[in-house]
């Protein structure tokens, strides 16, 4: 579903990923980990063509995300985003909020695009909030609208981008649930997070990066049993206590 093979990026002189190949499988849950600034955010961003790449190749569903003849809006319809800060429109209610890309981008009808949208609303727990603003609502309930929010668009593979790390501690698990429920229905996600008790739980597969190197890329089993890099061992010993 998603193959990136030997891509490296340059931010001028600084080369931020150094030929990363890895890939995810159709319904496979990979875990995307590594201490910070080793270009975890940079690599998935890569992947729906948030951030160019100037060496290697990926492909989503088949389609190059390099090639400058692929219509990445096209592509980015497909595939859901989700980030450390939510990107809710503040001036939208939750409802238009859930219903604007499916109508802008997708064609739907208002009606349909709000049937659908409420549905993963209610998927979410947050049905009653739909004529709420996105600042009425906790940051944990944000991050559920914003994932309702791109579950409304039927995406082919969910991509999240730390999407607990900006949330008080108590809000982290409302949100890794709603994550754990999509994994275990068989969604294709490429997840960058820094819960390891998330990967622990549902990831197939864990891709640890150091200094824009993908170093591991094993079974979560592999990776957490034994780890062969002493990087990983290093950075396991820090985050798990
Ligand atoms: N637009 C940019 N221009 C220049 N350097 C950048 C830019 N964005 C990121 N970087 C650098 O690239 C490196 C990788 O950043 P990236 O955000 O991908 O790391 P990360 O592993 O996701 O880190 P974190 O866990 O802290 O979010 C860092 O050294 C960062 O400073």
């Amino acid at each position: 579903m998603i193959e990136l093979n030997d891509v490296s990026k340059w931010y001028g002189s600084f080369q931020v990923l150094t030929d990363c190949t890895t890939s995810v499988s159709k319904g496979e849950v990979v875990v995307v980990c590594g201490p910070s600034g080793s270009g975890k955010s940079t690599l998935i961003k890569t992947v729906n063509g948030l951030e160019p790449f100037q060496k290697g190749q990926i492909k989503v569903d088949g389609i190059a995300v390099g090639d400058p003849k692929t219509n990445l809006s096209k592509l980015r319809a497909r595939i859901g985003m989700v980030f450390q800060n939510f990107e809710l429109f503040p001036h939208l209610s939750i409802r238009q909020n859930l219903t604007i890309g499916q109508v802008k981008v997708l064609g739907r009808s208002e009606e349909e695009a709000t049937q659908k949208g409420l549905k993963y609303l209610d998927r979410v727990g947050l049905l009653a909030q739909k004529d709420k603003f996105p600042g009425q609502l906790s940051g944990g309930q944000q991050q559920r609208v914003a994932i309702a929010r791109a579950l409304s668009m039927d995406p082919i593979a969910m991509l999240f981008d730390e999407p607990t790390s900006a949330l008080d501690p108590e809000m982290i698990n409302e949100v890794l649930d709603v994550m754990v429920g999509l994994a275990q229905e068989g969604m294709t996600m490429m997840v960058v997070t820094h819960e390891m008790g998330f990967a622990k739980k549902v990831a197939n597969r864990v891709v640890f990066m150091d200094k824009g190197f993908i170093v591991e890329d094993c079974t979560k089993e592999e990776f957490f049993g034994a780890p062969r890099s002493e990087r990983a061992r290093d950075f396991l010993a820090k985050i798990i206590h």
